[in-house]
């Protein structure tokens, strides 16, 4: 079979290397320490309703869900999961995902503005519960993600028949050999792998999705395993939707190959992120100033829950073995980690048993946890830049990696509060760089005066 430069139409060959498994979406707020940080974390949810009537939010809708022409057992799951309105990427996008015949959809909306109901409704709206076969697949670039958007198909499905399965590293038993559920999420390795056992049978699938769908289809990444999983679907029968907050130039051209046709909702530059997010930074000496500086800030990240990004697997191990042996509780979660211990540490985390986790970009997308209102980064996230040949050169911020980490907070309207360590002059220029590219100002917080910053806080999610 011919291959063109990017790779379409190439039956995929080897087995699975890839990311990890799963989740849950829960959203226990404990109301133990109830400071005025969190109260004021509170408050805001009671004006959710107001941003929903604001033309200029996100969330903003001027239909209901009865119109979008949802089947009325998904409308009880919606309603039953607490929603009561659309927001604006669902107002828009579903009617386009749900008309007849079927349209491909790219589909952008900010970190925390309900895409995932968007695209879980459509593969829910699609399967016949009376055929036994899988007939929505989806995608996402680790297991916690594909674990949450897990939970979201089966609160949402809770009026139907639905019948689901993971597709990520040990969630089938080695021996099984058929996947007869009608909606399939998981990480792309396994779904490979799976497809190509015929543990999953392919012939009935009509909807496929990728969420976080730039990060997927990235050539230096995840890209080939999707593309693989993409060829080994039936041809001209499958819907196929692509979502997420950003859709960097380079990864365009491929995602307009990817999904033919597609109806496209896109953000202009200085939407990318959501306005309810304050973002600072702090001028740290050096690198063992950051980890001082880190624990000066413990109460202050405890108050709500709090997610610390490291570049690498080893930092996120240092500095929470040091915090422990410190006294301070934090949990901490890479990569590098097994399967069910990181699914215990995200859940106890999402059950607010953790309030700091230390990570790394493995989590730097799509998780959704309500009550946090803080994200550090301890690093910038960096990226190599390539040359022509792929030899990598110089590190340069990351941006959309950067968008996606701050919006593990500020979700779906909250206020949320973002902390950049810088330490030199090159971490300076880079954070620079990233405020340039967001088109939106980092305000410095002193170091040293914990008063001080624990005003602007106070301030930054009144
Ligand atoms: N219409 C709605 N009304 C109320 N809450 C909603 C609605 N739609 C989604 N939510 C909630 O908003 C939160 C964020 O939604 P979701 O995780 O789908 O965001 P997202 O756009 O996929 O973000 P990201 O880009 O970070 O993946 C979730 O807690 C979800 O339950």
């Amino acid at each position: 079979m011919q291959k063109d430069a990017d790779g379409f139409y190439t039956p995929g060959d080897s087995a699975s290397a890839e990311p990890a498994p799963e989740e849950e979406a829960s959203e226990s707020r404990t109301d133990a320490d109830v400071t005025d940080l969190i109260k004021s974390t509170f408050e805001v949810s009671v004006t959710l309703a107001d941003q929903q009537a604001d033309p200029n939010s996100p969330l903003f809708s001027a239909k209901t869900f009865e119109e979008l022409g949802l089947n009325p057992d998904l409308l009880k799951g919606i309603y039953d999961m607490g929603f009561s309105k659309p927001s604006k990427i669902q107002e828009r996008a579903l009617p386009l995902l749900l008309a007849n015949p079927p349209q491909n959809m790219i589909g952008q909306s900010q970190s925390g503005t309900g895409k995932t109901a968007a695209f879980v409704l459509t593969m829910l709206s699609r399967v016949d519960y009376s055929i036994n076969k899988p007939q929505a697949l989806c995608l996402a670039p680790s297991r916690e993600l594909a674990r949450q958007i897990m939970s979201v198909v089966v609160a949402m499905g809770k009026f139907t028949e639905v019948q689901t399965e993971y597709a990520i590293k040990e969630s089938l038993p080695k021996n099984a050999t058929k996947v007869t559920a009608h909606v399939v999420v998981g990480t792309p390795g396994t779904m490979t792998d799976l497809i190509r056992r015929k543990v999953i049978d392919t012939s009935a699938v009509k909807v496929f999705v990728l969420d976080e769908a730039d990060n997927m289809l990235d050539k230096d990444g995840l890209g080939e395993q999707t593309l693989r999983v993409k060829n080994m679907l039936p041809k001209n029968q499958v819907q196929i939707i692509l979502f997420s907050a950003t859709f960097p130039d380079h990864v365009r051209n491929f995602a307009n190959k990817f999904a033919p046709n597609a109806n496209k909702i896109e953000l202009k530059r200085n939407e990318l992120s959501v306005d309810n997010i304050r973002q600072f930074y702090m001028d740290c000496k050096n690198e063992d100033h950051k980890y001082e500086v880190l624990v000066s800030l413990y109460q202050l990240l405890t108050i709500g829950q709090s997610i610390i990004f490291c570049q690498h697997r080893h930092t996120a191990d240092r500095i929470s073995q040091r915090m422990t042996a410190e006294g301070h509780k934090v949990a901490s979660l890479h990569g590098a980690k097994d399967a069910t211990e990181r699914d215990a540490i995200i859940d106890g985390f999402r059950e607010g048993k953790e309030k700091v986790l230390i990570t790394t970009n493995v989590i730097a997308r799509g998780i959704d946890i309500l009550q946090v209102n803080m994200v550090v980064n301890y690093d910038l996230p960096l990226m190599a830049e390539r040359d022509a040949a792929g030899h990598r050169g110089d590190l340069h911020p990351d941006i959309e990696t950067y968008i996606h980490r701050i919006g593990r907070t500020g979700r779906f309207g909250r206020k949320g509060i973002s902390i950049n360590f810088v330490h030199d002059k090159a971490t300076w220029q880079q954070m620079e760089q990233i405020e340039r590219a967001t088109g939106k100002q980092i305000i410095r917080i002193e170091t040293n005066d914990l008063d001080a910053m624990e005003e602007q806080m106070k301030k930054a999610l009144k």
